[in-house]
């Protein structure tokens, strides 16, 4: 199987071009090769397809081979993967998810990607469309048990499930023992994936994430977002606000307007590639 190992400010991910031929049993291979020691090593793997209604579809695994209905830095790489590789030329199209048909913007600097704009579509607040069992009707600033402490949380999904947590400093928190606390907590039927934020000023935020499936990654799209419309509803920033990641950062605004989200960042290619999938162990 060929693959391209690409990555959005170190949340990497293994691409394959599933536009001629399909993968069978592509949740199993994304465990297998998602494996820093036994495998290529990644976030997850996420294949490109035909689509009948936009230009491309993204199906997104994490690690542990689970399905993400939506990968923020993933559609960036994605964008950048279907123009180097010539499979379009378009600067401008549409990517089917599990969480709708995105809107790209491709930025093209020597004739290859560098960033990319992404309309991340409409953050959903609804406790039960996040989904998220609460009494409320959202949950915005509840408090919830983890570990032995009382977090502050407020939840908002982008297509996929996402906790929101303020916190003094990011760099203070055990992610290994307190994410998995955040993740399998009973409740979220669907799981979530968590970010830590440290509200820097009203532009500006730290993040660090715990991902559903993948534990923590340099950087998340999808948290980002989250994050910034959780800290503007919490009253802690404007509506455009700079995102500092492990990775890297993201320029995030929430349109408010036109109640959609928009991800701006980079999109990078690290190696091209060819494994034998039966090979791999699990
Ligand atoms: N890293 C991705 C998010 C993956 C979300 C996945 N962990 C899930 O199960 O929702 C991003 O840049 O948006």
């Amino acid at each position: 199987m060929l693959f391209v190992k690409m990555h959005g400010l170190g949340n990497d991910y293994v691409y394959v071009d599933c536009t001629k031929e399909n993968l069978e049993n592509p949740s199993k291979i994304a465990r297998r090769i998602s494996d820093r020691h036994f495998g290529v090593g990644s976030d997850g793997l996420i294949l490109i397809k035909p689509s009948d209604t936009a230009d491309f579809t993204m199906e997104m695994y994490n690690a542990d081979g689970s399905r993400g209905e939506m990968c923020g830095n993933g559609i960036r790489c994605v964008g950048k993967f279907v123009y180097d590789q010539g499979l379009t030329e378009k600067t401008e199209l549409q990517v089917e998810t599990l969480a709708g048909i995105k809107e790209l913007k491709l930025f093209v600097e020597q004739g290859q990607v560098q960033s990319v704009r992404v309309d991340m579509g409409a953050p959903v607040l609804r406790a039960a469309d996040v989904p998220v069992i609460s009494q409320k009707e959202q949950v915005i600033d509840e408090p919830i048990h983890a570990g032995n402490a009382v977090y502050r949380m407020t939840c908002v999904s982008m297509g996929n499930p996402h906790a929101v947590v303020f916190v003094e400093n990011v760099m203070d928190l055990n992610l290994e023992e307190l994410g998995p606390q955040f993740e399998g907590n009973p409740c979220f039927p669907n799981r979530v994936n968590t970010e830590f934020i440290q509200v820097l000023d009203e532009n500006r935020i730290r993040m660090r994430v715990w991902e559903r499936g993948s534990g923590e990654t340099f950087a998340c799209g999808t948290g980002a977002c989250a994050a910034v419309v959780a800290s503007v509803l919490n009253g802690f920033t404007k509506d455009r606000v700079t995102v500092e990641l492990l990775g890297g950062c993201l320029e995030i605004e929430w349109d408010r307007k036109r109640d959609t989200v928009f991800m701006t960042g980079p999109a990078s290619t690290v190696f091209h590639g060819e494994i034998d999938v039966t090979k791999l162990e699990e």
